[in-house]
C-alpha cells in the first residue's frame, strides 16, 4: 500500500502549510553575521544610492557553519538571495555578469545544505520573508507584513503579501488532501467527498486572494520596477547575460583557460516565480494533474540545478529545483501516495454492484466533488492568466510610455543594443532586466517561458484531468473568452 506522507516529516505545518509555523527568523543574532545584517538594514537605500555593489564587495567571505538552526539557514538564504539579485541587476546601472566570492561562496554552500539552487526563489522572497504585525493575530492579509523588499514600495510588498496569503491557506489545503487520501485507503466515499469539498472551497479562496493583487499593486510599477529584481539568468541574452552568471570563487577557471571553457562555467538559473510554489504543485499532484508544458526549456537548461544534465524537462519539473529540498521531497512522496483520482475513476467506472458497493447518488457526489476541485483550480489559473496579461503582456506591449523616471530595463523596443563585456570584472553595458518582447512579439515570463500559450496549456492540462465528461469545444472557448482581448486577438502569440 502506498504511504500517505506525514506533513510534519517534510517541515510542513497543518496550520501554515509551507510557511514556517513560528514565522521566519527576523535577524541573525550571532554577531559574526552582523556585516550581512547591516547591509540588509539598508538594502533598498543602498540600491537607490547606487552603493549596494560597493558595500557588498567590501564584505568578507563568511563561513556558513555558524548558521546552526534551519531557521538561521533560511534567514541566511533570504539575505544572500537578495544580495545576489541586488548586485546583479543594480539600480540604473549596467548589469553584472559576475557574482563576487563573498556572496557566491556562502550562497552556493547554503543552497547545497537546503538542497536548492543558489538564486532568489519563491521560498526566499515569500515563504521565509514575512512577519505578523500582531503576533497573536490571524495569518492573513489583515495582519501580514513583508520583512524585505528591493524597492521599499507598497506595490512590491503587496505582490509578495498576496503570494504569502495564498501560501497561508496551505495548512487547510494539505490537511484536506491528506484526509481525502486516508478516506480513499479506508474506502469511505462519503469522507472522500467531504474532504474534496473542503479542498475545493480552499482553492476557491486562493482565487479570491489572488485577485486582490489589483487592489494595491500597480501593473506598471510591477512590470518596470519590481519584476526587474526577480529575474534570473537563463534566456537573458537580451538583458546582457548571454552566458548567465559566473559565481566567482566557486566556478573559477585557471587564468589561461579559453573563453569557451570560461563560459561553460557560467550558471543559468530561472528567476523567482510563484510558479515555484510547492502549494500549487501539491494541488496538481494530489488531483493527478500532469503537466508536460515546457515553456521554452531546452535540453541543458537544467544545468547547475539539482536536475540531471541535458534532459528536456517540463517547466513544472524544473521549478521544483528552486524549492527547498524538503518541499520537493514532499511532492515526490505525494506522487507515490494513494491516488484520489484513481479511486474516483474506479468508482465511476464500476458503478452500482462494484466491490465498493457505492450507489448512483454517492457515485455522482464523488465525481462532482473531485471534478469540482479541478474546476476551481482551472478558475484560479484563468484568473492568473488574466493577471499576467494585465501585469506583463500589456505593459510589455505599451513599452515605457507613461513612465516618468528612467527605467532600469533593457526590455523596451527602443532599448539600446547590447554590447556584452567579456571582461569578468567589468559589468556589461546593458541595463537591468530581460527583454520581454522579442522580434516575433512573443512575451516571455521570468523563467523565459512563452507566456500565455504556456499558461493556457497548464490550465487545459488541469481540465483534462477531470474524471467526468471531458471538456467540450464550447467549454474550451469559454475558457479563452475569460482571457482579455489583447490575448485573444493574437497580439502576443
Ligand atoms: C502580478 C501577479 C503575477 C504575475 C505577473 C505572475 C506571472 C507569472 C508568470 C510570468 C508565470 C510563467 C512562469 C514564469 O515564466 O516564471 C507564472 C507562473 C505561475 N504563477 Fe504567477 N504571477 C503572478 C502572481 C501569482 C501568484 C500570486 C501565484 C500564487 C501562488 C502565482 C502562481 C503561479 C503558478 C502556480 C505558475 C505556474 C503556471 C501554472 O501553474 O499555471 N502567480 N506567473
Amino acid at each position: 500500500m502506498n504511504r500517505i506522507p506525514r506533513l510534519e516529516d517534510f517541515g510542513i505545518s497543518t496550520e501554515t502549510g509551507f510557511l514556517p509555523p513560528n514565522g521566519p527568523l527576523r535577524r541573525l543574532l550571532n554577531p559574526y553575521y552582523e556585516p550581512w545584517e547591516y547591509i540588509m538594514d539598508d538594502l533598498k537605500e543602498l540600491l537607490l544610492a547606487g552603493k549596494l555593489r560597493q558595500k557588498i564587495l567590501q564584505l568578507p567571505i563568511l563561513e556558513i557553519s555558524h548558521l546552526k538552526t534551519e531557521a538561521e539557514q533560511q534567514r541566511g538564504f533570504v539575505i544572500l538571495s537578495m544580495f545576489t539579485h541586488g548586485f546583479i541587476w543594480g539600480k540604473n546601472e549596467p548589469v553584472s555578469q559576475v557574482l563576487p566570492p563573498c556572496v557566491a561562496v556562502p550562497f552556493t554552500r547554503l543552497a547545497s545544505i537546503l538542497d536548492m539552487s543558489p538564486v532568489l526563489c519563491n521560498a526566499s522572497i515569500v515563504i521565509w520573508n514575512w512577519r505578523l504585525l500582531d503576533r497573536d493575530g490571524p495569518l492573513d492579509l489583515s495582519n501580514l507584513a513583508m520583512m524585505h523588499t528591493f524597492t521599499g514600495s507598497h506595490d512590491e510588498a503587496w505582490f509578495y503579501l498576496i503570494t504569502a496569503a495564498i501560501e497561508a491557506q496551505g495548512g487547510r489545503a494539505l490537511t484536506a488532501v491528506v484526509n481525502a487520501m486516508k478516506a480513499v485507503v479506508d474506502n469511505s466515499p462519503g469522507k472522500v467527498v467531504y474532504w474534496l469539498q473542503k479542498l475545493s472551497e480552499t482553492i476557491q479562496k486562493l482565487e479570491r486572494i489572488l485577485v486582490q493583487m489589483y487592489d494595491k499593486c500597480d501593473p506598471y510599477l510591477f512590470y518596470w520596477k519590481i519584476r526587474t529584481y526577480l529575474a534570473g539568468w537563463k534566456n537573458m541574452a537580451e538583458a546582457g547575460l548571454p552566458h548567465g552568471i559566473l559565481y566567482q570563487g566557486v566556478d573559477d577557471v585557471k587564468p589561461y583557460a579559453d573563453q569557451e571553457e570560461l563560459y561553460s562555467r557560467y550558471r543559468k538559473y530561472a528567476g523567482g516565480s510563484a510558479g515555484q510554489s510547492a502549494l500549487i504543485h501539491s494541488l496538481d499532484v494530489a488531483l493527478g494533474v500532469q503537466h508536460t508544458a515546457t515553456g521554452d526549456s531546452k535540453p541543458g537548461d537544467a544545468e547547475n540545478t539539482p536536475l540531471k544534465k541535458n534532459r528536456p524537462v517540463s517547466f513544472f519539473a524544473e521549478m521544483r529545483q528552486y524549492m527547498p529540498g524538503k518541499h520537493r521531497r514532499f511532492l515526490e512522496a505525494l506522487e507515490n501516495a494513494p491516488s484520489i483520482r484513481q479511486y474516483v475513476q474506479d468508482m465511476s467506472v464500476n458503478g452500482v454492484g462494484n466491490p465498493h458497493e457505492i450507489d448512483d447518488f454517492e457515485q455522482e457526489e464523488l465525481l462532482e466533488a473531485f471534478d469540482g476541485c479541478l474546476e476551481q483550480l482551472k478558475l484560479f489559473r484563468n484568473a492568473h492568466i488574466q493577471m499576467v496579461t494585465r501585469y506583463i503582456v500589456i505593459p510589455a506591449k505599451k513599452g515605457q510610455s507613461g513612465m516618468t523616471t528612467p527605467l532600469n530595463v533593457g526590455g523596451a523596443a527602443d532599448a539600446p543594443k547590447t554590447t556584452i563585456s567579456t571582461n569578468l570584472n567589468k559589468p556589461s553595458n546593458t541595463h537591468g532586466i530581460a527583454r520581454t518582447v522579442n522580434k516575433e512579439d512573443v512575451v516571455r515570463g521570468t523563467g523565459g517561458t512563452d507566456l500565455i500559450p504556456f499558461l493556457k496549456t497548464a490550465r487545459d492540462e488541469t481540465t483534462e484531468c477531470k474524471v467526468g465528461p471531458t471538456t467540450t469545444k464550447s467549454e474550451a472557448k469559454d475558457n479563452d473568452r475569460q482571457v482579455p482581448n489583447s490575448v485573444r486577438l493574437g497580439l502576443i502569440h
